[in-house]
């Protein structure tokens, strides 16, 4: 008989479920400070998130006119990471509404499951101080696979774990990255414009921009019926 999957809600992390910019870019300037080089303002440093610590730490160094070679930039993101999983949830804390919008969707039946450029453990680890990570189905990030978003598998896999179907799932994300990635998945994306992207969200594209937590349900409920292809299997 054949068993009805799940409907899987997945989210982005950094900038969607979590404003974890205060503990990322205060990183980021423990690295630059120990590195002679001035801290980063925090607003002008958030948009540098999105593509995972590596970029964030090389983006951070090349706007403060650092270069470093191949070996140096090794020893910085070793002192990265290390600096940042002991200060992960220090300032970090989940964007208003998000837990009662998590309930909701649970308590109708959706799977749950986080997609993101974090590393897998450190966003196990912050989603479990969160206090929300007994919510997911799954929880995958850059090094759970053998391929990252904006690469389509990413997510896809995700749903796949999340014991969902990609026919019938949404994505919720903060940056071009995720809209990317969705959008080559061929599943719906739903913005929200309080992350961290460099172009404004709403000229990326998106299948709908929400303002609030509270405006999700609305928002996936009002995204057109998809007709599954019909599966190869
Ligand atoms: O930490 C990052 O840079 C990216 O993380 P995200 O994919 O959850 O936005
Ligand atoms: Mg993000």
């Amino acid at each position: 008989m054949h068993k009805l999957s799940p409907r899987v809600l997945v989210f982005d992390l950094d900038g969607t479920l979590a404003d974890t910019a205060p503990d990322l870019i205060g990183t980021l300037n423990v690295i630059l400070t120990r590195e002679d080089l001035p801290p980063l303002p925090l607003e002008q440093a958030r948009d540098l998130i999105g593509a995972g610590a590596r970029a964030l730490l090389e983006r951070g160094l090349a706007a403060s006119g650092r270069t470093a070679d191949a070996e140096e930039l090794e020893r910085l993101f070793s002192d990265f990471i290390a600096h940042y999983s002991d200060h992960i949830a220090d300032m970090s804390e989940l964007f208003e509404g998000v837990e009662a919008s998590l309930q909701r969707f649970s308590e109708a039946g959706w799977a749950l499951a986080v997609c993101t450029n974090k590393f897998e453990s450190q966003s196990v680890k912050l989603l479990e101080l969160l206090g929300v990570a007994d919510r997911f189905a799954a929880i995958c990030g850059r090094d759970t696979f053998d391929v990252f978003k904006p690469n389509p598998r990413h997510l896809t896999e995700t749903i796949a774990r999340a014991g969902g179907d990609p026919a019938t799932a949404v994505m919720v994300g903060d940056s071009l990255t995720d809209i990317k990635t969705a959008q080559a998945a061929g599943i719906p994306v739903i913005a929200v414009p309080f992350g961290y992207t460099e172009v404004p969200i709403d000229q990326l594209g998106p299948d709908r921009i929400i303002d609030h937590f509270d405006e999700l349900w609305d928002a996936v409920a009002s995204l057109p019926a998809r007709v599954p292809l019909p599966s190869s299997a």
